[in-house]
């Protein structure tokens, strides 16, 4: 071809940066358009309610993430559009009490919505992430672990940290004259001591000391990074740079902590069974370490790494969780006097002295399981924790809605057990809600409340296995504690202690109280 002839097909000028900028600009906008008017009117999800900037947006709900403020926003949108919302173009949230069942319980189980999760640090999948038969497999090995008889055999290891924090607590008033004190600092030592010795073998000896092992910043640090990274997963390639940013700033802490964490689960396992006496978490895994190439086809067991990895974040869970909800009772009762009157009544009207009281004796009391109960469904401890999971294709009836194949749903706790559309007067503290008919101090009018929508522990196959451990702690540490101490707030009126941020848990937050021990 000439040069004159190849001339000829070539435009007569080429366009200008500015102009393929704003034509690029132009076609984006139309995209954008074109995008929100079909999520807007056409999506399968248009019909639900909800604010149409989350319509056609994910950036107010990533927004209110990234502020530690989901727990909050959900709550506010279930009171401005009702029981179900649509929160992002593809997701909704509902806070009716019928969900739990239709969205947890359903066989084969709602798959979790794996934008929502944070990857295991080694690869290896723990029970938060796994799905199908993995996380049946897990399952099936750590039942045992967290069973009625086991937390019966764990009870002894935890009552001896729970006389050591009381020894603590008397040391650091009487003799320290250290009336004025963090609570929430010495829950959390004791709730990771005790983690520590059932999940690893061995304690912190954080009551000991002031030990606070670098794994609490480190699990707070990487709750909040998996939190506001998983906010903004479907935001590619920007959650990808904030992860290897964050493993980039973490890598050293988190080496150092897994390597801890491996070798003291090693020194564990290296003693074997310890007998019922001195049982713990790992004791029921023994014998059902399984290589890595059976992990796909063994109905039971676990392999090194996942141990690992599971362990870790039992410990985590159980400390954390356990810390906030003890700090939030105690919070309540303190602000509540009659409250607090009445949970001592019942403690005094069941123990002659203070040794009577341990984790069989606790059961079974009304008023204290009560306030506990109560706590949870005012300060859930992860009341950011999505739960999110994608119907399956071909939909189903949620919540009276047909939810089509795809969309991500779930129950925000805080909001389902806070709405006045469930509760009789749900901003107060109120024990009196769960106690049963027969009880002197039931109240006929809180048999309006939907207790269904109540679910701390969730429901289903994966529901939380360390319930039963958890109750077990915070019934005998709240008994414990109200028997030897009185307690009031330094700041007296602080009204605002509840009102904290989350990514995914509550962040630690002080507690301070006045306590001084009572007389005999
Ligand atoms: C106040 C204390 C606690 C609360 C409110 C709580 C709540 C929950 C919830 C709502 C889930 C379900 C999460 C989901 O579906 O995505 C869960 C799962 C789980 N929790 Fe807890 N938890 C608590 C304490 C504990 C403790 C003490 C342990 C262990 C010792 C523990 C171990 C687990 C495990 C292993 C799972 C995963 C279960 C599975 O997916 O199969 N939790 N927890």
């Amino acid at each position: 071809m000439s040069t004159t002839t190849f001339s000829a097909v070539l435009p007569t000028s080429l366009p200008t940066l500015g102009t393929i900028v704003a034509r690029a600009g132009g076609l984006l906008l139309l995209y954008y358009a074109t995008y929100a008017v079909y999520n807007l009117y056409f999506a399968p999800l248009a019909k639900f309610p909800g604010p149409r900037l989350s319509a056609i947006s994910r950036l107010p709900f990533v927004g209110a993430h990234v502020k530690g403020k989901l727990h909050d926003y959900f709550v506010d949108l279930h009171a401005q559009y009702g029981p179900i919302v649509r929160v992002a173009p593809d997701e909704l949230t509902t806070i009716d009490p019928s969900a739990w069942k239709e969205i947890y319980q359903k066989r084969p189980a709602l798959p979790k919505d794996p934008l929502a999760l944070t990857p295991p640090p080694n690869g290896a999948e723990t029970l938060f992430t796994a799905e199908g038969h993995i996380h049946s497999r897990m399952r099936r090995t750590f039942a045992d672990a967290f069973s009625d008889k086991a937390v019966r055999e764990q009870s002894r290891c935890i009552e001896s940290f729970v006389d050591l924090l009381i020894s603590r607590l008397r040391r650091d008033v009487i003799e320290a004259g250290n009336h004025d004190l963090d609570i929430a600092k010495y829950y959390g030592y004791t709730s990771i001591d005790i983690m520590g010795e059932l999940c690893l073998g061995e304690s912190f000896h954080s009551l000991e000391g002031n030990n606070e092992h670098t794994w609490i910043m480190g699990f707070f640090l990487g709750a909040k990074f998996g939190s506001i990274r998983s906010s903004l997963s479907r935001y590619y390639p920007l959650d990808q740079i904030i992860a290897w940013v964050f493993m980039q700033m973490t890598s050293k802490i988190r080496e150092k902590n897994l390597k801890f964490g491996v070798d003291t689960i090693s020194r564990r396992l290296a003693k074997g069974d310890l007998g019922s006496g001195r049982s713990d978490i790992i004791s029921p895994v023994i014998g059902n370490i399984i290589e890595a190439k059976d992990e796909a086809t063994k109905s039971k067991g676990i392999t090194r790494d996942e141990l690992n990895v599971n362990l870790l974040a039992m410990l985590m869970a159980g400390s954390q969780l356990t810390t906030t909800a003890l700090a939030a009772s105690t919070y309540y009762l303190i602000r509540h006097p009659e409250t607090m009157n009445k949970l001592k009544q019942e403690i005094h009207a069941c123990f002659a002295s203070e040794k009577d009281i341990t984790i069989t004796s606790t059961f079974g009391m009304p008023y204290l399981e009560a306030v506990v109960s109560e706590t949870l469904r005012m300060h859930h401890p992860t009341p950011s924790d999505p739960k999110s999971r994608v119907v399956a294709a071909g939909g189903q009836e949620i919540a009276g809605y047909w939810v089509p194949g795809g969309a991500t749903i779930s129950i925000p706790a805080l909001a389902a057990s806070n709405s006045p559309s469930n509760w009789v007067e749900p901003e107060i503290f109120h024990p009196e809600r769960w106690l049963p008919a027969t009880h002197p101090l039931y109240e006929s009018r809180f048999e309006k409340d939907e207790k269904e929508a109540f679910r701390p522990f969730s429901t289903g196959s994966r529901n939380c296995m360390g319930s039963k451990t958890f109750l077990a702690e915070s019934r005998l540490i709240l008994a414990r504690i109200v028997w030897a101490f009185e307690l009031s707030l330094v700041n007296k009126e602080d009204a605002t202690w509840p009102d904290n941020r989350a990514y995914l848990a509550y962040e630690p937050k002080p507690l301070m109280i006045t306590l001084s021990e009572k007389s005999p």
